[in-house]
């Protein structure tokens, strides 16, 4: 069975990063840009294997269930790189407001009004990551790190989750799930 939204609230109401928090977010993520391309395909498999609803909307990967068939999907690792080119974006960035709020409102724009995906995926990805960089970087990802992490992607969401209001979004059809 999935797991639900409420395991992710915490990652609502982000308090601003300090200056000790951005830089243990740059040099961590110098390390996994490294990788980006594994570890951008580990994040968006292991999100599709856990919760599957996300793949729907997907058109070429929705059906495939076999893991291994999934990582091999083309627009899946595609759709990894935009994902991790967008991470990247951001932490490059993570001292200039503006720029960050350019690339949520591009990012979040497309995804509600293009792509139509349920805002609370963003907040089930952010989960992911975390996980994600805590198996695959033990030493680097520290709980001090993690906790750095688990801010920026917070305030990701809520930037998004902003964008999402602001081009109307309405919740479609999820209440009961
Ligand atoms: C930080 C999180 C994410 C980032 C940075 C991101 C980034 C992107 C970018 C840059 C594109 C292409 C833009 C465009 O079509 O105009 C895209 C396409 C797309 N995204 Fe995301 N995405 C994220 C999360 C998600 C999530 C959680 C889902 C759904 C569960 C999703 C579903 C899609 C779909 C369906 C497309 C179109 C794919 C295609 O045409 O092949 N994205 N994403």
């Amino acid at each position: 069975m999935e797991r639900k939204q409420g395991e992710v609230d915490h990652l609502e109401r982000p308090s601003p990063l300090t200056d000790k928090e951005r830089v243990m977010i740059q040099d961590s993520w110098a390390k996994v840009y490294q990788n980006c391309e594994e570890v951008g395909v580990a994040i968006l498999v292991r999100l599709f294997v856990n919760f599957p609803s996300s793949k729907l909307y997907f058109s070429q990967f929705k059906h495939i269930e076999d893991t291994e068939e999934l990582e091999h999907s083309s627009q899946l690792r595609k759709h990894a790189q935009r994902v991790m080119n967008a991470l990247n974006t951001l932490v490059e960035n993570i001292d200039d407001s503006e720029k960050v709020a350019s690339v949520l409102k591009l990012v979040g724009k497309a995804h509600a009004l293009k792509h139509k995906v349920d805002p609370v995926y963003f907040k089930i990805l952010s989960g992911v990551i975390l996980e994600i960089l805590g198996e695959e970087y033990p030493e680097v990802v520290t709980p001090e790190v993690g906790a750095a992490w688990t801010k920026l992607l917070a305030t990701v969401c809520s930037g998004l989750k902003a964008v999402y209001e602001e081009v109307g979004w309405t919740q479609q059809s999820t209440s009961s799930g």
